[in-house]
This record gives structure tokens, sequence and C-alpha cells, in this order.
């Protein structure tokens, strides 16, 4: 059974120190250090309001921290312009979201496609890419439907797909299976799980503890802002995948 302990000789992915969120003068993050090493799976989880978003969007480089260091992948964060953060977040982390985040006039592949030629990948070979994904998703036979026309497990895979098409360093997830049913989601869960067996690192933000159980070997509980408690995780057997 993997155990965040037989990751602590691996390269550290995602390192947070002493790291501030303000909104004007309210602090949504009031001092976070986390580290989270190659091949773990971290789950970041706490109340409503308590900052776990705002942590997740300062690690996927969509908001800047008033104040500490966020280094991701070898790259601080701080140190980076504007077209450097839109460069980091399109080439070495992918995110998924509760409601996909499609684009709707797209049919699935091209939605997987445009990750990659985003990046400079011509076309060719990011379809090519774009069709091994799918296939390794379970979602092979639906290239060609339109977000509208796929269930919510099958948009969650396409938005899978299309966060991994650039090898990124770090899935992100935020609240993953929140807007799936619960077979759905067990299958989203059954996918998590197997992309973290072969090595993908994943921080991901859920309500869900079994989501947090069956997916993460550590869990971070956020509160007002701070790291609470941090526990580890003896993992239940993984879902379905397909
Ligand atoms: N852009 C913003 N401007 C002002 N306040 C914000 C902004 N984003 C977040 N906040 C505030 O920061 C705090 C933390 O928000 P955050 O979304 O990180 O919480 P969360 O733990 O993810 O909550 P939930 O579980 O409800 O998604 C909240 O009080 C929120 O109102």
């Amino acid at each position: 059974m993997t155990n965040s302990r037989d990751h602590e000789a691996r390269e550290v992915v995602v390192r947070l120190a002493d790291v501030r969120k303000d909104f004007g003068d309210y602090s949504a993050l009031d001092g976070v250090s986390l580290k989270v090493r190659a091949g773990e799976s971290v789950a970041v989880m706490g109340p409503s309001g308590s900052g776990k978003s705002t942590l997740l969007n300062m690690v996927a480089g969509l908001d800047r921290a008033t104040a500490g260091t966020v280094t991701v992948a070898g790259q601080d964060l701080g140190g980076l312009g504007e077209k450097g953060l839109a460069l980091y977040r399109r080439r070495h982390v992918g995110m998924i979201f509760q409601f996909f985040n499609l684009l709707d006039d797209l049919p699935a592949l091209d939605n997987i496609t445009l990750a990659g030629q985003l990046v400079g990948l011509k076309a060719r070979p990011a379809r090519k890419r774009a069709l091994e994904l799918m296939d390794q998703l379970g979602i092979a036979g639906r290239a060609d439907v339109y977000p509208a026309s796929l269930s919510g497990g099958e948009r969650q895979r396409v938005a899978t797909a299309r966060a991994l098409m650039n090898r990124p360093a770090l899935l992100l997830a935020d609240e993953p299976t929140g807007a799936l049913d619960s077979r759905s989601g067990d299958q989203v869960m059954g996918l998590l799980t197997d992309l973290n067996k072969l090595g993908q690192t994943l921080l991901i933000v859920t309500h869900d503890p079994r989501l947090a159980a069956k997916c993460a070997d550590r869990v971070v509980e956020v509160a007002d802002g701070l790291i609470a408690r941090e526990w580890t995780v003896e993992r239940e057997p993984a879902g379905i995948t397909r």
C-alpha cells in the first residue's frame, strides 16, 4: 500500500513556504507551509470558506500570494511575469474542476487536442496523444461527441485527458466529483487512483471524505486560512475505473 513515508526521498513537486493571501483586510491564507512530493496524492479538506480553493489557485498560478513563496516543479511562481505564469499553467500543471470547464463548441477530441496545440504541438501529434489518452481513460468512442451529449462522468474524463495532455508534473483537482452522481463519482475516483498508481502527483480539494479515503495518501485540513492538521491515509480499495 502506498504511504506518504514511501515518498520521503522523492523530489518536492510543490513547496509552499509561509504563504499568505489577503483579499483587502481579510487573510484567506495566513501562513501556510506545505510540501507535496513526486508521486504523492494529497487531499485538501476543510470547511467552506477555510481557504482550500485559494490554496489551489496559488499552486495553479491562477492567483499570486501576498507573501511567502510558492514553488512548483522547480519554478518560483512569484518570480514569473504574466506570460511566464500562463506558460507555467499550460505546461506544468493540469487542472480539473467541479463543472468540467470544457468548451461547448468543440467535440471531446478537440477539447483535448487544443491543450497540446496551445503549447506548440502540431495538430497531428496532438491528435495522436489525445486519442491515446481517450483510450487510456475509457472514452475512446466519444471523440466526436460534444460536451452537451456526454454524461457527467464522461465530461470529467475528457477534462482529465485535457489536463494530462502536456504530461504535467502536477494534476490539480477542485471538487472533481462535486457535480457527479455517486456512480460517476466512483468512476472518477477510480480514475484518479489509477493515475496516481502510474506515478501522477495529485493535489485534490474536496469536501468528500470518500474521495480523500480512496484517492489520497495524505489529508491536509485547512481551517481559517491555516493548516490545522494533517494525517496519512490507509487507502481503501480503488473504485471501478470504467
Ligand atoms: N477574490 C476574492 N475576493 C475576496 N475574498 C475572497 C476571494 N476569493 C476568496 N475569498 C474569501 O477567502 C475565503 C476563502 O475562500 P476559498 O474559496 O478559498 O474557501 P474554500 O475553503 O475553497 O471554500 P468552499 O469549500 O466553499 O469552496 C472566503 O472567506 C472567501 O470569501
